[in-house]
């Protein structure tokens, strides 16, 4: 679904930031990526819904490879990914329930209001769709931002830090979502610092865990 081969990836003409990786993301898989604050967790995932393109290498996004890509081919692309940012940005003078559609709206596709009304009540969110974002806990501005990257049911839900700012209970909280959306099919890739989450997720769903390391990329073994 997502292959990178022998791809490196810099910001700047001199040393690229990240070096000869490759990775495959099948279908249906949980991945976590960790590695040290600046080793390029938010790049490589930039680099999976082509908003960034590799300077080496190839990286094929469901068997196409991203360089060659339209404008068009590009959209495609990032409506089967569903993207959650540490950060999510919200438009602030539209409701909770109008910004989890949004990708719908943008895109003039139907709001059916009932699967619209479900999706908000799996992440818990059914009282809070009139509520301005500003107005949202941490958790729950993450549950939302879930919620609108999973609207236009993505193949793949890429996840980067969204526990950062979160307590335990609330990381936990998330992560259930995920493993949720992983066991209804979905590939899940998480980027993460947090070893515990790690661990405990790992009690529950079949997950690797690649980490970023001297600018390569490492399968992590069990002494997580
Ligand atoms: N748009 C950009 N232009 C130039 N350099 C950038 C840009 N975005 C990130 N960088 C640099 O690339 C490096 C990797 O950044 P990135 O955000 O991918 O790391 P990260 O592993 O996600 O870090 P963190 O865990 O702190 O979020 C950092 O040194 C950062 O300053």
């Amino acid at each position: 679904m997502i292959e990178m081969q022998n791809l490196s990836f810099g910001y700047s003409g001199d040393e690229p930031l990240l070096a000869d990786m490759s990775l495959n993301l099948p279908p249906g898989s949980f991945h976590f990526l960790t590695g040290p604050s600046g080793a390029g967790k938010t790049t490589l995932l930039r680099l999976c819904y082509a908003d960034l393109l590799p300077t080496a290498g190839k990286m094929l996004a469901f068997g196409e490879d991203v360089t060659g890509l339209s404008r068009d081919g590009i959209a495609a692309l990032r409506r089967r990914v569903g993207v959650v940012h540490q950060d999510p940005q919200f438009l602030e003078h539209l409701p909770v329930a109008e910004n989890v559609a949004l990708p719908l709206i943008v895109s003039g596709e139907q709001v059916d209001m009932r699967a619209l009304g479900d999706l908000l009540g799996w992440v818990q969110l059914t009282t809070h769709s009139r509520v301005m974002p500003q107005a949202l806990s941490g958790g729950e501005r993450q549950r939302a931002a879930l919620a609108r990257a999973v609207i236009m049911s993505p193949d793949l839900v890429i996840a980067d830090e969204p526990t950062g700012n979160l307590d335990w209970d609330m990381s936990m909280r998330l992560l259930q979502l995920l493993i949720e959306l992983n066991r209804s099919g979905k590939a899940v890739l998480f980027a993460t610092h947090d070893m515990n989450l790690i661990r405990a997720a790992k009690q529950q769903v079949q997950a690797r865990v690649l980490r970023i390391a001297g600018k390569r990329l490492q399968l992590a073994g069990a002494d997580l």
